[in-house]
């Protein structure tokens, strides 16, 4: 069975940020994600996983101002130098967090730069990040976003997605597949995550439509969860949805699971 993450950026908002890791662990859970860290100070935040007995398997680079709906900043050539600012920071938070790998959103298409510069400003800025947390053994990852909820981001599929880590040439680079966003722009899940296996580093989920919990929609997670088995995958799945109630009530899908 597929190992599973609570998404601390969706899940138990009714409390504190540092609060969510114990009421991750109160609900079985072994591992954490969260988006972004950056307000409290590193010590804090592993003290709160420690206390909770949880691992932080990802969180996200400093992706700019996500009040004004900035998505990331790593295709802009005109920010290079606050992601790479970025990327010291988040390769500080991910030594103190024991955190494996770390998340780079690639940021919104602007007007008046062309897709030539927006893709050779995030391959530079991929390889620049991957290199920066290549010694300390953590791995890279670039996530698509559905261009639906998120018009205008600049990397809204897994092919594209792949050409670019291709690009960048870094052993260290995997592809972030939210089967979420995925199913919004693709569908057609099972054939990619068998196809591309060895790119996956990290997956996150939510059901479609709503982005609520497995089973609200109209993925089906069972049969997913037994092709990820078969097929292979390793590594973690990150429960990145709003849940449809209270967060603790959201894990029925879980437990069925774990009963098969
Ligand atoms: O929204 C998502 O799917 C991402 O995983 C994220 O980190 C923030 O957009
Ligand atoms: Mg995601």
């Amino acid at each position: 069975m597929p190992r599973f993450a609570a998404n601390l950026s969706f899940l138990f908002l009714d409390r504190p940020f540092l609060e969510r890791f114990a009421a991750a662990a109160a609900c079985g859970f072994k591992a954490v994600e969260f988006h972004f860290p950056y307000e409290f100070p590193p010590d804090e935040v592993a003290a709160a996983a420690r206390e909770a007995g949880v691992a932080v398997v990802l969180f996200n680079f400093p992706a700019g101002n996500w009040a004004v709906g900035e998505r990331g900043i790593a295709c802009l050539p005109e920010r290079i130098a606050e992601f790479r600012e970025g990327v010291a920071r988040a390769a500080t938070w991910a030594e103190s967090l024991n955190c494996p790998r770390v998340n780079c959103l690639a940021g919104l298409r602007p007007e008046g730069i062309t897709e030539a510069v927006l893709r050779d400003t995030l391959v530079d800025n991929l390889r620049f990040a991957a290199d920066a947390l290549a010694g300390a053994g953590r791995q890279v990852l670039l996530e698509p976003l559905n261009s639906r909820d998120t018009p205008r981001f600049f990397v809204d599929r897994t092919v594209p997605a792949l050409a670019l880590l291709d690009a960048a040439g870094r052993s260290n680079l995997f592809l972030q597949y939210d089967i979420y966003h995925a199913q919004v722009m693709e569908g057609d899940l099972a054939l990619t995550l068998m196809r591309n296996l060895p790119w996956v580093g990290h997956i996150q989920l939510a059901d479609n439509p709503g982005r609520h919990e497995p089973g609200t929609g109209e993925i089906n997670f069972p049969f997913l969860f037994r092709h990820l088995d078969a097929i292979g995958y390793q590594g973690w799945i990150g429960c990145e949805y709003a849940p449809s109630g209270r967060s603790e009530d959201s894990f029925g899908w879980l437990d069925a699971l774990m009963r098969t």
